[in-house]
């Protein structure tokens, strides 16, 4: 983690194998003890006093994710998955990520499964989860996935669809024994699901209608906490519906 935050780091959260066999392809397949950890998130971070000032009067954490590589049967480890609520205006909570290190996959889906879309991400990228879609992140590489983001402390994130649904709508997986490479498999117990949608992180051009911001690929996203950027779209969305349109 030295290389990614000089900071004072807190002890992180860590999700195990047990935490995460709900939302698992194949729980009877992992080999590993449930008590493996998988990913570590270290949250709400700040580098000095006068951030933490800046993210809490705009109501913002900062969080670092590290998800080594595991292949869990033959699903590729990924975070659990969640959606966010609703602000008083009716709109989810967006989210914003950029990658630290390794290669993401980010499945986003919307809660009526109108919308599936898998975004890949590679070191420097961002990618902004859209209001009213619920994340996943895969780590199908073979080094750690490490990533940063921005969020609204108001508001408690929702698990229940993807514990009840046993994941998202698809499972990244590598292929079966004598295939090379990596799959989208369906969750059958989801009846119904949009085709995915295939986007790289630069197939959604720099966020530049952000609120009079500018977030271009390869700026480093801790440079948002400042008294001269304004994350203030990360609890009124309202802000930049447009970026979505
Ligand atoms: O809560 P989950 O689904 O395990 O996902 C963890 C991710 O969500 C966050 O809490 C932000 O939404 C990050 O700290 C972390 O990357």
């Amino acid at each position: 983690m030295d290389r990614y935050w000089k900071g004072f780091l807190p002890e992180p959260s860590v999700r195990t194998v047990g935490d995460m066999e709900c939302v698992l392809a194949d729980r009877d397949g992992v080999e590993l003890d449930s008590t493996t950890p998988l990913y570590y998130m270290y949250r709400d971070l700040a580098m000095n006093e006068t951030d933490r000032e800046v993210l809490s009067r705009q109501n913002i954490r900062y969080d670092i994710t590290v998800i080594p590589p595991v292949v869990l049967g033959r699903e590729y480890v990924k975070t659990k998955g969640h959606y966010h609520p609703d602000t008083s205006s009716g709109i989810g909570y967006p989210e914003l990520y950029q990658v630290l290190a390794g290669e993401a996959h980010f499945l986003l889906q919307r809660k009526d499964l109108s919308d599936v879309v898998t975004v890949a991400a590679s070191a420097g990228e961002y990618v902004l989860v859209p209001p009213g879609y619920g994340h996943v992140s895969i780590n199908q590489g073979k080094e750690a996935l490490v990533m940063a983001n921005l969020v609204s402390n108001q508001f408690e994130s929702e698990y229940a669809v993807y514990e009840e649904m046993h994941g998202g709508a698809y499972y990244a997986q590598k292929k079966k024994e004598n295939g090379s490479g990596n799959v989208w498999t369906q969750n059958p117990v989801y009846l119904s699901a949009s085709p995915i949608r295939a986007l790289s992180a630069r197939d959604t051009p720099e966020l530049d209608v952000m609120h009079g911001m500018t977030i271009k690929h390869g700026m480093g996203i801790y440079n948002l906490v400042s008294e001269s950027a304004d994350l203030s779209f990360l609890n009124e969305p309202e802000k930049i519906m447009g970026v979505f349109a």
